[in-house]
């Protein structure tokens, strides 16, 4: 694969950037929160912010995609200190796979405990809507059946153990808090639990892919998150993700739905101001330091 000619970053690189960042802020964030495609307005409720662009933050690799402004954002949400993504890295835009997941080494060398990972998906299961916010209680790793695994190369046991378990990827103790507090917010019409499916993208899925996903127990799909989310869990980080379902998947060869960027992005201002609740309440009942 072209992108593999490229040197990783060593254990010291990744702390090189940490540190500069800890130089550089008084926040020191023990909740990481990734903004998925359309739902960077989540970073900016943050208060008493300090913000970067990633073109200043040593190593870091750009925002490319539309929807995803690229700063990295500190502040208080909820009285929680946290350090939220304004956009992610995705493989489809070129990065090797583990640059894609290099901010979440640094969340781990920041002293971040919790990571919530939040995405725009493609609906699967036939009784989701546009709109839903589906709690990811497990996940479909399609690139790593064919080896594109951020884990894959040396281990660096500063990090994590090379064989990490994934089978408690997604935090049991969160995901009940997640429908708890979605309850108590009036959003249970919205609000679900599934399975959540990665591909490489960039093109969308054909029919025949968007039913075979679903036949093997996929409920959404799309084009991150996963890898994040076995960085996050080899490195130690308690993991929550959500998916907006920002379209329906295309199930059927007489429909004229086609998904586009555009509808993701619309989807994501439309449900906005619910799910910035959602994720704001969220936050700040999440216990800290290590109690859980
Ligand atoms: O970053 P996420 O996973 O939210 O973005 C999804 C997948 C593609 O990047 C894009 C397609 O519209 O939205
Ligand atoms: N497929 C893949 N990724 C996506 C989709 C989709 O339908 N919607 C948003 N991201």
């Amino acid at each position: 694969m072209f992108q593999e000619d490229e040197k990783r970053f060593s254990y010291e690189d990744h702390k090189t950037t940490a540190d500069w960042l800890l130089s550089k802020t008084h926040h020191r964030p023990l909740i990481a929160i990734i903004c998925g495609s359309g739902l960077g307005a989540l970073a900016d409720s943050l208060k008493d912010q300090v913000s970067f662009k990633y073109s200043e933050i040593p190593n870091f690799p750009q925002s490319t995609v539309h929807g995803h402004a690229g700063c990295l954002i500190f502040g208080n949400l909820n009285g929680k200190p946290c350090v939220c993504m304004k956009g992610r890295f995705h493989f489809y835009e070129g990065y090797p796979i583990w640059k894609v997941t290099f901010p979440i080494r640094i969340f781990h060398l920041l002293g971040v405990e919790t990571i919530i990972v939040t995405n725009a998906a493609g609906g699967l299961n036939q009784e989701y809507k546009v709109g839903d916010i589906m709690v990811i209680k497990d996940h479909l790793n399609l690139p790593g059946f064919a080896g594109n695994n951020p884990l894959v190369g040396p281990n660096d046991e500063r990090f994590g153990t090379r064989f990490p378990s994934m089978s408690d990827a997604y935090n049991a103790d969160l995901r009940k808090l997640a429908c708890t507090v979605g309850k108590e917010l009036g959003f249970s019409d919205f609000i679900r639990e599934g399975v959540y499916c990665v591909l490489s993208g960039p093109s969308f899925e054909t029919i025949a892919e968007c039913r075979m996903l679903n036949c093997l127990g996929a409920d959404a799909v799309g084009m991150s998150t996963v890898h994040e989310v076995i960085v996050a869990r080899h490195c130690g980080l308690r993991v929550i993700g959500l998916s907006l379902i920002t379209n329906k998947s295309v199930m059927e060869y007489d429909s004229s739905e086609k998904p586009n960027h555009e509808e993701v992005l619309e989807t994501g201002k439309w449900r906005a101001e619910q799910f910035q609740t959602f994720v704001s309440t969220l936050v700040g009942r999440i216990e800290l330091n290590n109690n859980f």
